[in-house]
């Protein structure tokens, strides 16, 4: 159990640790009337006031007297001893400065501010006295969202109107102008409300997880279920049961776009909705759950990865759905995995965890191989609803004209279903219109002119887009490389251009296209979602978006046009992120009473991977997979950390690097080995010049000292940056 916060008498010097790029706490005075650890606090720092948290006793090195008076105790409950701990161990396992890491904490806005000093604005009962289509666009964001609260910058930008257009709205009575009201609390949950009468095998599931529970402490499950096999039926009674014990529970989602479903489960399973943490909610909402939490109020999150570092007061248990999904791992800033910075905050709050998919992460796998996981099954489908059939189409055999990828096997498919009144989804894992864009002149083509990465032609928002940097520019008239006019061709199909072809061969059908880029808002996505899942569509031209954890009933094709996609490159995960992604976008269809087809066009129907995908048989890839893994002594099997130094100059880059695979000495003590340095597989990112080097060490080596003692014998240059994956995931 966590001990008790202790209180520190007024005027005693503390430790406050603050969100500035600091290598340490700093030491300040306890204001009158004490303060206990975790509290939330503003100190002065230079001129400035800053946000921070008591963290235990002074350092010391300052005499009492010299010591700064801390200046306020914000309103908040104090961060809870489990969370510090929390905090301190993921910023040593991810290396990550402590600040940083209390920034992932404090992400909630105004914080410091006693409520009633916003100004909030929702739908108000009046009628506009003008109806425009501006102030229409105002009124839907508030319809979609009845009970939200909006700053006005917030509102004006999700409606995409100016300022002006809400504060006229306001004039009339049809937006309501308030201050803001102190946080409302959540709806409560009724734990005791009867879920679904579960079959015996989830029964059963569902008894474990809830007897570990009930026993209190640290544990992981591992739910492998197959597909709508009703994993989350099982682990809402997990849910139920933590609930029951007074405890606080969160739910890890891959996919805003899958949130809408799982509210719609929670209020028909606990009779209201939970909190939502993700950056599909308004800022109040944020401020509101971050509260709630905090105050232990708000009993359920369901979140996106960050809501991992939401200031619970008691959790019990952590739910990762999806767990093998590769969005969990955070590329951009602090580099960490939510689904093992999950197992670790449940570690230190004595909570358990579930970790649900059809198709481990090798990882989770493993650990449930060894023990240190514990495993339960799901091994059919609920219901009569049956797995669907697998077959491959033989590309080689296909009659197929350049430029086209639908097989006419696969177009015959789709004309059945849609006579049946079925739905067909058409699965190319690909943004965007066409991944090159070539000049028939010279042969040359179109980059992104800052990184080493082609621009990818996005035809919907008529522009070029370089998937690096995000930079886009409209479609150049003529080369960029040799001038020539009305020569760029588009080579290679993405997802918009496979919804033209689709278009061209069943002109009748209603097409829907879901791809991340192709939504403004998370709204407009989950709007789409919904209105696919009514039927309202024939078929369905979608990215991975669609493979994640979707349930279109009508859906009973799934047809992917190039199952051999991710099994080219060096990936060390490029066969399992194949297996899982197949087998997760087949698992879409037939989830009902119709039974579902799922056809991979390929070239290679004979490589092992893609016979492993159809014959389902996990176990032995796996297995496998593992053994190979093993053999070459890298992850789960032995410890990986990638660096990336970065530098506008190339040679500094390499200097660097060079500099550090000569002093080898801190990692060689531990056993690692350097490999490089190489130019990344990306070179230059935005104007920057990547070199990386991988550290290979074994399962056990204490890897991020001797990682840290080794980048701390250079000095690097102000240019230059560094960065340290640890467990990396993707090689770019
Ligand atoms: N015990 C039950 N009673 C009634 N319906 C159920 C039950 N269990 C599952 N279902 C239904 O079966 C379908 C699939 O269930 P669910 O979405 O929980 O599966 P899943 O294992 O999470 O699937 P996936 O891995 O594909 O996301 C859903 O429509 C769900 O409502
Ligand atoms: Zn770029």
């Amino acid at each position: 159990m966590t001990p008790m916060s202790r209180l520190h008498p007024p005027g005693a010097p503390v430790a406050v640790l603050t969100t500035q790029p600091l290598d340490r706490a700093l030491d300040y005075r306890a204001p009158p009337g004490g303060v206990q650890d975790g509290a939330f606090v503003e100190v002065p720092l230079g001129p400035r006031k800053v946000l921070g948290v008591v963290w235990g006793d002074a350092a010391g090195d300052w005499p009492v007297e010299k010591l700064r008076p801390i200046a306020r105790i914000l309103n908040v409950p104090p961060m809870g001893e489990a969370f510090r701990d929390f905090l301190e161990k993921s910023a040593a396992y991810t290396l990550t400065p402590l600040p940083a890491m209390l920034r992932l904490g404090l992400r909630a806005p105004g914080l410091g501010e006693t409520p009633g000093k916003r100004r909030v604005y929702a739908i108000g009962t009046g009628a506009p006295d003008r109806v425009t289509p501006a102030r229409l666009k105002v009124i839907d964001v508030l319809r979609d969202r009845p009970g939200d609260l909006f700053a006005l910058s917030e509102l004006a930008g999700m409606a995409e109107v100016s300022t002006s257009v809400v504060k006229g709205l306001v004039a009339s009575g049809a937006v309501l102008e308030q201050d803001m009201p102190r946080d409302a609390d959540f709806p409560p949950l009724d734990p005791k409300r009867p879920g679904k009468p579960l079959a015996p095998d989830q029964q059963q599931a569902a008894d474990t997880l809830q007897a570990a529970i009930a026993s209190g402490g640290y544990g992981t499950t591992l739910l492998k279920g197959v597909t709508g096999s009703g994993k989350t039926e099982v682990y809402l009674e997990a849910v139920a049961e933590c609930l029951s014990h007074g405890r606080q529970v969160l739910v890890l989602l891959p996919e805003i776009a899958l949130t809408a479903e799982f509210l719609t489960r929670v209020k028909a399973r606990f009779g209201a909705h939970p909190a939502e943490w993700h950056s599909g909610v308004t800022q109040s909402e944020r401020r509101r759950c971050w509260a709630k939490v905090a105050s232990g109020q708000a009993r359920l999150v369901v979140g996106a990865r960050s809501s991992l570092f939401l200031p619970f007061q008691d959790l019990g248990l952590i739910v990762v759905d999806e767990e093998h999904d590769t969005s969990y791992k955070q590329e951009d800033g602090v580099l960490y995995s939510a689904r093992d910075m999950a197992v670790l905050r449940a570690s230190c709050e004595g909570a358990q965890v579930v970790l649900a998919t059809a198709t481990p992460s090798l990882e989770s796998w493993a650990n449930a191989e060894l023990g240190k996981y514990k495993r339960l099954d799901l091994t059919s489908r609920f219901g009569d609803a049956v797995l669907p059939k697998l077959r491959t189409v033989d590309m080689r055999d296909e009659d197929l004209p350049g430029g086209r990828w639908v097989s006419p096997t696969l177009k015959r498919e789709i004309e059945t279903r849609i006579i049946a009144g079925e739905q067909s989804l058409i699965f190319l894992n690909r943004r965007g219109y066409a991944p090159v864009t070539l000049c028939r002149a010279c042969g040359q083509q179109v980059a992104c002119h800052q990184c080493d990465a082609r621009m990818v032609e996005h035809r919907f928002l008529k522009r070029l887009m370089c998937h690096q940097c995000g930079e886009t520019a409209p479609m150049p008239p003529a080369c960029p490389s040799c001038g020539v006019e009305g020569k760029l061709a588009a080579v290679g199909p993405g997802v918009e251009r496979m919804a033209e072809e689709v278009t061209a061969l069943f002109p009748e059908a209603r097409i829907a296209i879901l791809s991340s880029d192709l939504f403004g808002s998370a709204r407009a996505l989950k709007a789409k979602v919904e209105e696919i899942a009514r039927g309202g569509a024939d078929i369905i031209v979608g990215t991975q978006l669609v493979a994640k954890g979707h349930n279109f009933p009508h859906l009973t094709l799934v047809g992917v046009i190039d199952a051999d996609l991710g099994l080219q490159g060096s990936d060390l995960r490029a066969a399992e992120r194949t297996f899982q992604l197949m087998r997760q976008v087949s698992g879409r269809a037939g989830r009902a009473d119709k039974p579902g087809e799922a056809l991979l066009q390929t070239y290679q129907p004979e490589h092992p991977v893609i016979r492993a995908i159809l014959s389902g048989d996990e176990e032995s890839f796996l297995r496998e997979e593992a053994d190979q893994r093993r053999a070459a002594g890298v992850p789960p099997y032995g410890r990986m950390a990638g660096i990336v130094i970065s530098d506008p100059d190339a040679a500094t880059a390499f200097d660097v690097g060079n500099a550090l695979a000569r002093r080898s000495q801190p990692l060689e003590s531990v056993g690692a080995e350097i490999y490089g340095p190489a130019p990344a597989p990306i070179a230059r990112i935005r104007g920057r010049h990547r070199v990386r080097l991988l550290v290979k060490a074994p399962r056990q080596a204490p890897i991020q000292p001797a990682l840290a003692a080794w980048v701390a014998q250079i000095d690097l240059p102000r240019s230059t940056r560094l960065s340290i994956d640890i467990d990396p995931q993707s090689f770019l």
